[in-house]
């Protein structure tokens, strides 16, 4: 595999994708298929092409599906474990941080961020937030949250590797967890850039959400990407 993301850096893309599934219902959530692939095999082919190598972060006891070219570790209890996990299996210079639950990623959303993290050294794929927002108590509008400058975290993410060693093993000694790479590189004070994502880098999460993905694989597989 020859990374054509960043010349000059080797490049490693560490997909978590060790969880259960719980809120889909359908067992570990990576072996879930849309349209005949995984979620965890599209998302490795959408990132396969921009670098070197590929490491995969999967439940503890399953193997790697036949065919994928990856690498394989055993995930944790928490994808910030699992993401732990991958970051110590590579000594690439930079490392792109991808859940195998957003499996359709357009290359020019990788392009852009890849773009980023060569500036700041620490980048995620974000949309603008375009919903108005309420906190809700007990299923009753308890009060409106503004908008305004909120984005809606998606991944990939990437990083130069040592930034992001150095942010988990910060949180790990503070006991901080997050549900997330980047806010854990924000909070040692580093810029992190936020690049435009792509409404279809949706997270499969819900059975909504494999719905929408099936309907959206058919014209994904066709080539509108
Ligand atoms: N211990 C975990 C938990 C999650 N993940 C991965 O992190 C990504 C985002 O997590 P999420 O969408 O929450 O997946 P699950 O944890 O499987 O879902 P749920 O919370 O519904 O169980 C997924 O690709 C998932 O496989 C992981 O590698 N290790
Ligand atoms: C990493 C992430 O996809 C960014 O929005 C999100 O935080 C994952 O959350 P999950 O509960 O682990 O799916």
């Amino acid at each position: 595999m020859t990374g054509t993301g960043l010349p000059g850096s080797r490049t490693a893309a560490l997909i978590p994708a060790a969880g259960s599934g719980t809120r889909l219902g359908r067992g570990p959530k990576a072996f879930v298929e849309v349209a005949g692939l995984s979620l965890l095999a599209r998302s490795v082919a959408a990132l396969a092409p921009w670098v070197d190598e590929v490491l995969v972060a999967l439940p503890a006891g399953s193997d790697l599906p036949p065919g994928l070219l990856a690498r394989a570790v055993e995930g944790g209890g928490t994808r910030q474990e699992s993401v732990a996990r991958l970051l110590a299996d590579t000594d690439a210079d930079v490392v792109l941080v991808h859940d195998a639950a957003r499996p359709f990623l357009p290359g020019a959303v990788v392009g852009a961020l890849l773009e980023a993290v060569a500036g700041t050294g620490a980048a995620t794929v974000a949309l603008p937030v375009a919903d108005t927002l309420v906190r809700g108590e007990g299923g009753l509008w308890a009060e409106g949250v503004p908008r305004e400058g909120l984005w809606a975290v998606q991944t990939p993410q990437a990083f130069r590797r040592e930034l992001l060693v150095r942010a988990h093993a910060e949180a790990g000694a503070q006991e901080v967890s997050a549900t997330d790479d980047a806010g854990l590189v924000a909070r040692l004070g580093l810029p992190v850039r936020l690049v435009p994502g792509d409404a279809r880098l949706f997270k499969v999460t819900t059975p909504g959400d494999l719905a929408l993905a099936e309907a959206l694989a058919r014209v994904w597989d066709a080539g509108a990407r």
